[in-house]
């Protein structure tokens, strides 16, 4: 079935409401980050990232975007500290992208946008048996960004970018094993954290958003080979409707 939203035209975000009404919800994502009014939490960790190379399968064209999908069966590829209670596994990881080098990122940091934003999807499996499951719950899912500017060829990135044209139609799928996601973190692991939601239909509040400061790069050129899978994917900032940004 064709998707009934999209990021350009009569399907576009501003009319997601209509099928999606928690468009207009208390804990929509992203958001702009006003770094003077981010609260010092104490409580809050480090994050401990597990990685297993094992555990990643496959790169998708999902239309909208391209996803790179991770087996999910066992605690392999894991996060848990900083705001999280217990493990939560890595699922999949996708990046956000404009029509020019100018914007793109979804989060933004005093109003400055980035080229590009990466997104790491895990879900909660010490209480929940699947993604799907997880999927609605409050504390259902947790999302690692990281912000990507222009600038020096991406050597990590070109792995990614070099399979894009195998998968040039939606739907298309190419294996895609061995792949180590920590190649694509900043050396700072520092981060913003909120409650948020996912950032298209079905918008589900379900996310423990965990945003890392240090950005990492992407070459122009590099970015050009995202926009031969689709020209923009990105959200506009949503109202923060109360919610308090902690670091
Ligand atoms: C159901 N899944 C995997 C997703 N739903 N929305 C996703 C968005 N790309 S994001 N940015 O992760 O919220 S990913
Ligand atoms: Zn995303």
């Amino acid at each position: 079935a064709s998707l009934n939203w999209s990021y350009q035209g009569s399907n576009g975000p501003d009319q997601w409401h209509k099928l999606y009404p928690i468009a207009n919800g208390k804990q929509q994502s992203p958001i702009d980050i006003i770094t003077k009014k981010v609260k010092k939490d104490p409580s809050l960790g480090h994050l401990q990232l597990t990685w297993n190379l094992s555990t990643c399968k496959e790169i998708v064209n999902v239309g909208h975007s391209f996803h790179v999908i991770f087996e999910d069966k066992d605690n392999r590829s894991v996060v848990t500290g900083g705001p999280l209670t217990g493990n939560y596994r890595l699922n999949q990881f996708h990046f956000h992208w404009g029509q020019t080098d100018d914007y793109g990122s979804e989060h933004t940091v005093d109003g400055a946008k980035y080229a590009s934003e990466l997104h790491l999807v895990y879900w909660n499996s010490d209480k929940y048996s699947s993604f799907a499951e997880a999927l609605d719950k409050p504390d259902g899912l947790a999302a690692i960004a990281v912000f990507l500017t222009v600038g020096s060829h991406n050597e990590h990135l070109q792995e990614i970018v070099k399979v894009l044209d195998s998968i040039k139609t939606k739907g298309k799928k190419a294996p895609f094993t061995n792949f180590d996601p920590s190649t694509l973190l900043p050396g700072s692991l520092e981060y913003w954290t909120y409650h948020g939601s996912l950032t298209h239909p079905p918008l589900l509040e379900s996310v423990t958003w965990i945003i890392l400061k240090e950005p990492i790069t992407i070459s122009s050129e590099q970015l050009a080979q995202f926009r031969n899978i689709t020209l923009t994917n990105h959200r506009l900032p949503q109202p923060l409707k109360g919610r308090q940004v902690r670091t």
